[in-house]
């Protein structure tokens, strides 16, 4: 595509050098770059991208996006204020604004996210859906599926991603959007029919200022959408977007338990086998039926109901496909075995998560709870005390180890958790070695008992140090579980 074209609306400083050059890739990263290239120089959190020009005139680079006042003889170099934000816009340029042509629908919040999407899918196939679906555990684009490295992905590969599957015969896509993902304008240039906002508790405090700030990067979605706006009422945090968001032209449709919303449950009934609710909306009344536990199901399906009615999906559709669900990976995942005891896999990696997860746990336990779980090193460390507290609060016995520890000691994440954990109570332990530490879990289990390991989910590594090291959870679940 000719530089001129890819550039087109793009907000621009400067421009040196020839417009009418034909790019044949874009790229961010200098290690991957190709001949003909546009290099988009970013600045970031650990290096200046500015500092690799030389290295990516090398590499066949012709034109530069830079945010700097920088010229080399023979090349095109286009200043921007945001290269970040620049990005977005020439990779939307690139694939020839994909979204516009989808029915994607962005989904935000603490947490449900992936869970949501995931629901999503299972109805949109149901209907006979070509689907796409962008999110932490994988993105499918069809019938091709591939792994994540992040829950949203930088906008370059986003794009990308929109045009496989509009290449795909892909109508709906569905969507994580993190709120790192807005802050840094992964998600600029990306037209949602839809926004869902599930909800908003601690975390990510390492990136955000404070949880206003955090509220505010979430907010951010809504007046990129549509169609329609699905937010959690009964929700503080939705209650401020919904304030913020309710002036704008796109219709909101609220959901909720104990507010009076738009879509509603009424009869609620939770067991260990999931949820039943009757839920009320303004074009019908249904019995839901969803086999994933935890109140937190019921908001999730609501969101999902809200979403599907703003989409025009028919509601035996949306009933059916809720139903027959095959659940998440890694988000309450019961490891099937002939023990008297259960052992589950979830992914809450947040105090407010770990919290509903033991409750939904203790709602059905006849033994004791048992729990396993630590905390992500480099990542907010205010919710570890927290974490540390509820976890003694709501589990008779927590086995405190590590998660993915990164850079940091995972000793010192450990000292941190057990700063919010009452020392006086002995119903707690430290075994730093996570397999070891899900051994015991299973080795003090007895009759009527269910083990939680909590935070890694779906994950099949163990990030130490920059190294990433095979590690899953349920495969280390199976093998104690075999051993009597
Ligand atoms: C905080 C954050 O999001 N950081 C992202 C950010 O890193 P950065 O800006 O620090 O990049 P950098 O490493 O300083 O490099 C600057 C530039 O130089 C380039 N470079 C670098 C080295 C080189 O040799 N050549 C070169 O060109 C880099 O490609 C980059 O463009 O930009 C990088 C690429 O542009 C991302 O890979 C990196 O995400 C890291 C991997 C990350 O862990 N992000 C997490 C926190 C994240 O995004 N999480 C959210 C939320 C999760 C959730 O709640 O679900 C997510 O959406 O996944
Ligand atoms: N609506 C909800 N409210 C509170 N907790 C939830 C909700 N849905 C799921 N959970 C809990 O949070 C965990 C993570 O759920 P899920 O993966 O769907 O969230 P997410 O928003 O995608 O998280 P991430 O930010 O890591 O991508 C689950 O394993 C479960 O423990
Ligand atoms: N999306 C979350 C994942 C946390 C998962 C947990 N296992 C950890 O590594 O902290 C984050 O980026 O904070
Ligand atoms: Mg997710």
């Amino acid at each position: 595509m000719k530089l001129k074209d890819i550039i087109y609306g793009l907000d621009i400083i400067n421009v040196r050098g020839d417009l009418n050059l034909d790019i044949k890739n874009i790229d961010y990263d200098s290690r991957r770059l190709q001949e003909d290239s546009l290099f988009i120089c970013i600045k970031g959190f650990n290096v200046d991208g500015h500092k690799y020009i030389k290295n990516a005139i090398d590499k066949g680079s012709i034109a530069f996006i830079v945010e700097e006042d920088i010229y080399i003889d023979g090349y095109t170099f286009i200043q921007v204020n945001d290269s970040r934000g620049a990005m977005a816009k020439v990779s939307s340029n690139f694939y020839n604004n994909p979204s516009k042509k989808l029915n994607l629908v962005g989904v935000t919040g603490t947490n449900g996210k992936t869970t949501i999407t995931h629901l999503m899918k299972d109805i949109l196939t149901q209907n006979k859906n070509n689907i796409g679906l962008i999110g932490t555990i994988k993105n499918i684009i069809g019938s091709r599926e591939i792994i994540s490295s992040k829950t949203t992905p930088e906008s370059l590969e986003l794009q990308g991603y929109f045009k496989d599957m509009i290449d795909a015969g892909v109508k709906y896509c569905v969507m994580e959007v993190s709120s790192h993902s807005l802050e840094l304008k992964r998600v600029d240039c990306c037209e949602f029919k839809v926004g869902i906002f599930t909800n908003l508790t601690e975390d990510h405090l390492d990136f955000h200022k404070d949880l206003e700030d955090y509220r505010l990067a979430k907010q951010k979605l809504f007046y990129k959408t549509t169609k329609a706006n699905i937010i959690n009422i009964d929700d503080e945090g939705g209650k401020k977007i919904y304030d913020s968001v309710k002036q704008l032209e796109i219709p909101i449709i609220t959901y909720g338990i104990d507010k009076n919303a738009d879509i509603k449950a009424k009869d609620i009934k939770l067991s260990p086998e999931g949820v039943e609710y009757i839920v009320v909306t303004p074009e019908y009344e249904a019995q839901i039926k969803v086999p994933i536990p935890g109140k937190f199901t019921v908001y999730n399906s609501l969101a999902v109901i809200g979403a599907c009615l703003s989409l025009g999906i028919p509601k035996e559709i949306v009933i059916e496909g809720l139903k027959n669900t095959s659940g998440v990976p890694g988000r309450f995942e019961t490891i099937n075995s002939n023990r008297n005891f259960s052992v589950i896999v979830d992914y809450a990696h947040t105090p407010d998560a770990l919290e509903n997860i033991l409750k939904t746990a203790k709602g059905f336990v006849k033994g004791n709870i048992i729990t396993v779980f630590g905390c992500g090193g480099d990542r907010d460390k205010a919710k570890r005390p927290i974490m540390g507290r509820i976890s003694q609060m709501l589990s008779d016995i927590s086995i405190i180890t590590s998660d993915n520890p990164r850079t940091e000691d995972p000793q010192k994440i450990v000292d941190d958790i057990i700063e919010g954990i009452d020392k006086q109570n002995q119903n707690y332990r430290v075994i730093l070695d996570r397999k070891q530490a899900i051994k015991e879990a299973i080795n003090i289990a007895k009759e009527g008992d269910v083990v939680i390991i909590a935070g890694k989910g779906h994950e099949d590594y163990q990030i130490i140090g920059n190294e990433k090291i095979h590690f899953d959870d349920k495969e280390v679940v199976i093998e104690f579980l075999k051993e009597e």
